[in-house]
C-alpha cells in the first residue's frame, strides 16, 4: 500500500491545523495512511495549539505507512516556513512550491499513491514570482515536465449531490468570452467523460453543458457564444459518442430536480461552477484535478486566513479529499 502525499499549503492558512486534525481522526474515520510534505516545527506548533498529541515521524515516503498509526509522518522540506497564522508572506513561496513539486515527484515515482494539496493563497506566490494561476495549472506543468506529454488539467468540484467543471478557470471575467472556444469545450468534455468512466466508474457519463449568457443567449438576443461556440462543441462531443447536452440556461440547471438529469455540469467560467457546488455542500465538496497522469484532490475551500490558528476550522473537506484520493488510488492500483 502506498501512502498519500499531502502538501502543506500556505503555512499561514488553515491547512497545517487541518492536517493535524485529520491525522488525529485517522483511526475513528479509517483514513488511508498519509504523510505531509512540510515543516515539523510548524506542524508541532499547530498540534500544540489544538491540544492534540501528535508525535511526528520525520521520514521518507517509504517509512510513512509504518509510522502512520502512532505518529504523523513528515517528509521534511529543504525550505523553512514561517509560523504566523493569518499573515501570509511571499517568503514562504519556496517551501509551498517545494511541497507541491515533491508530492508530484513522489507520486510519479510510485512512492506515493496520490496527492492531496492543502490550500494555497495565490497572491503571495505571485508576489514571489510564481507564474501559474493555481495548483491546477502548476500540476499540469509538472506532469508535462516529467512525462514530456502535454497535459490539459481539468478542475472538477465534486460534492455529494453535484459535480461541476469550470471550462475556463482562474481568469478575469472579461477575458472569458475570448478564451472560450469550441475546441476547449470539446477537449474538456473528452477529459471529463474519460475520467468519470475510468476513475469514477460511471459507465456512460451524462454531461450537462451550461450556456455562457443569460438564458443560454435567448436565441442570440443576449449573446452569440451559446450558438456559435458552445452548441457546435456539444455536437462534436456527441459525434464522439459522449452524452453531452445543452447549452442549458445556467440559472435553472442546478436545482435539485435538474441535478438528477446529469453526472457533471460543464460550466463556462469559475464562479458559474463553484458557486452552486459550494453553496450546496461547502464542508463536503472536494476539488479533483482530472486529465493528469496522477490523482490530485484538495478541499474546496481556501486558506481562510481569518480563522487560521484559532482552532475553529473544520477538517471535513480535507478529510473528504483524503478519502477520495485513497479510493481513487486504490481503484487505479
Ligand atoms: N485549493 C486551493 O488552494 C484554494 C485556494 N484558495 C485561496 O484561498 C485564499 C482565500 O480565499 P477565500 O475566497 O477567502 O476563501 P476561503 O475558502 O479561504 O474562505 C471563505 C470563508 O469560508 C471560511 N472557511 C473556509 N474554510 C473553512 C473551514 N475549513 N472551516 C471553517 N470555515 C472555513 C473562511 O473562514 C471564510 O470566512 C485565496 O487566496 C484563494 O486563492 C481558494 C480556494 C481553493
Ligand atoms: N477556487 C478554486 C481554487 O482556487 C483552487 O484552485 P487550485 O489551486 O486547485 O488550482
Amino acid at each position: 500500500m502506498l501512502p498519500l502525499a499531502i502538501s502543506i499549503g500556505d503555512p499561514s492558512g488553515i491547512g497545517p491545523e487541518l492536517i493535524v486534525q485529520a491525522w488525529a481522526q485517522r483511526k475513528a474515520l479509517s483514513l488511508p495512511p498519509f504523510y505531509v510534505l512540510g515543516d515539523p516545527a510548524l506542524l508541532a506548533a499547530r498540534a500544540r495549539m489544538l491540544g492534540i498529541d501528535a508525535p511526528l515521524a520525520e521520514t521518507a515516503p517509504q517509512g510513512a505507512v509504518a509510522a502512520f498509526g502512532e505518529r504523523l509522518p513528515v517528509s521534511v522540506l529543504e525550505n523553512r516556513l514561517t509560523d504566523e497564522p493569518g499573515i501570509p508572506s511571499p517568503v514562504n513561496a519556496a517551501g509551498i512550491i517545494e511541497a507541491i513539486s515533491k508530492a508530484v515527484k513522489d507520486t510519479m515515482s510510485a512512492h506515493a499513491g496520490a496527492i492531496v494539496t492543502a490550500p494555497i493563497a495565490k497572491k503571495p506566490l505571485y508576489d514571489a514570482g510564481f507564474r501559474f494561476p493555481g495548483h491546477t495549472e502548476f500540476l499540469g506543468h509538472l506532469a508535462e515536465e516529467i512525462t514530456g506529454v502535454p497535459a490539459l488539467p481539468v478542475m472538477m468540484l465534486a460534492g455529494p449531490e453535484l459535480r461541476t467543471v469550470p471550462v475556463t478557470v482562474h481568469q478575469a471575467l472579461r477575458e472569458v468570452p475570448e478564451t472560450l472556444t469550441s475546441a476547449i469545450v470539446v477537449e474538456t468534455g473528452k477529459i471529463v467523460a474519460g475520467d468519470l468512466k475510468a476513475r469514477f466508474g460511471i459507465a456512460a457519463p451524462r454531461l450537462a453543458i451550461a450556456g455562457l449568457n443569460p438564458h443560454a443567449g435567448e436565441g442570440g438576443a443576449m449573446g452569440q457564444e451559446d450558438m456559435d461556440v458552445i452548441a457546435p462543441a456539444i455536437e462534436m462531443l456527441r459525434a464522439l459518442g459522449i452524452n453531452a447536452f445543452g447549452p442549458l440556461p445556467a440559472d435553472t440547471m442546478f436545482h435539485a430536480r435538474a441535478r438528477q438529469g446529469y453526472d457533471v455540469a460543464l460550466c463556462m467560467y469559475h464562479d458559474q461552477a463553484l458557486i452552486p457546488v459550494k453553496t450546496i455542500a461547502f464542508d463536503e465538496t472536494i476539488n479533483v484535478t482530472l486529465g493528469l497522469p496522477f490523482i490530485r484532490t484538495s478541499p474546496d475551500h481556501g486558506t481562510a486566513f481569518d480563522i487560521a490558528g484559532k482552532a475553529i476550522a473544520r477538517p471535513d473537506s480535507l478529510v473528504a479529499a483524503i478519502r477520495l484520493a485513497g479510493s481513487l488510488a486504490k481503484n487505479a492500483g
